[in-house]
């Protein structure tokens, strides 16, 4: 299986020298797939955050605000911090969170992502007990939660089974880096049943033609990755995130969030001030968590940098 899902990935990935793994769209061949509008989930779910990724979107646009979106990896160091780690990122102001299910094989991830799946994994993190904790704490969250998983986890646990059990514990959104736009469609099918959306991403290197498939079949916001490579801060932001993000725009409307390598309150702003919609930082923020002296120490300081990450933006 896992064979099978590299060689059709959407993000096709080659290895390169010291491990590292270069990122390249999978094809250009253009395949139309119908967009939908989101319905919010049905007011029976009124513990649960009821507006979704494209809904926040929307009011932060009539507010002339920019998302800021933190990533954390399920499981580091622990799924109690994890839990506890959700409410600091949603009282410190973030408008989405995206929470990673931790995966053995993580190819789209650099060292610091896959050191803290790794952790997680070694302390017996499971799906059943994601899934209890986040059943817990998602009533407590102001902000929706997009749920990031490669693709074999989800085909393990079937598609709709997938879908149905994560939409019962209240999430919105789901990122999978590794599924050809090609095929998509199955899991866009069973996303729109149980109204999660299908958040789709696109590289410096994808051909404008693929590049405006995969933005019409975006559901959310369209994921607009920095820079070839794995994830992991990185010194500077992309200049030509500025030019990706005018070609995006002028296609779509859209929001575009934009993800790789962001890891300071200076990216955060410049990043803004190009124009996107949403901001994304995982591996500074999963770094912080993972290497800190406790559990404790590590909540401190991810109260103080998402501060310092929010208060750069608009
Ligand atoms: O870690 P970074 O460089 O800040 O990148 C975002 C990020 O962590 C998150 O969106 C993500 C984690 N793993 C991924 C794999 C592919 C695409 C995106 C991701």
């Amino acid at each position: 299986m896992a064979i099978a899902l590299k060689s059709s990935s959407f993000l096709q990935l080659k290895s390169k020298s010291q491990g590292h793994l270069l990122i390249t769209p999978f094809n250009s061949q253009r395949v139309s797939i119908p967009s939908r509008t989101f319905k919010p989930p049905m007011a029976t779910l009124s513990a649960i955050p009821s507006v979704g990724l494209s809904e926040t979107f929307a009011r932060l646009k009539k507010q002339g605000k920019v998302a800021f979106i933190p990533y954390i990896t399920a499981g580091d160091p622990d799924l109690s911090t994890t839990a506890a780690a959700l409410k600091v990122l949603d009282s410190c102001g973030s408008d989405i969170i995206e929470l990673g299910l931790p995966y053995s094989d993580p190819l789209a991830d650099g060292p610091v992502i896959q050191a803290a799946a790794t952790r997680a994994l070694a302390r017996g993190t499971n799906f059943n007990a994601i899934l209890s904790m986040l059943k817990e704490v998602v009533p407590q969250l102001s902000c929706p939660l997009a749920l990031f998983s490669y693709y074999n986890p989800i085909l393990k646990r079937g598609i709709d089974n997938f879908m149905s059990t994560v939409k019962d514990v209240g999430i919105h959104g789901l990122v999978v880096p590794d599924v050809p736009l090609e095929e998509t469609e199955i899991l866009r099918n069973e996303a729109v049943k149980n109204n999660i959306e299908l958040v789709l991403l696109t590289t410096p290197t994808t051909p404008t033609d693929r590049m405006k498939a995969i933005v019409e079949a975006a559901e959310g916001f369209v994921y607009l990755v920095s820079s070839i490579g794995v994830t992991g801060a990185r010194v500077s932001v992309s200049g030509k995130v500025q030019t990706l993000l005018h070609d995006i725009k002028e296609v779509t409307s859209k929001p575009v969030a934009v993800g790789f390598g962001i890891s300071k309150p200076e990216h955060v702003k410049q990043v803004a001030g190009w124009g996107a919609d949403g901001v994304i930082v995982g591996s500074a923020i999963v770094k912080l968590l993972g290497e800190a002296k406790s559990p404790e120490e590590g909540l401190k300081e991810l109260e103080i940098f998402t501060k310092s990450l929010k208060s750069a933006l608009p």
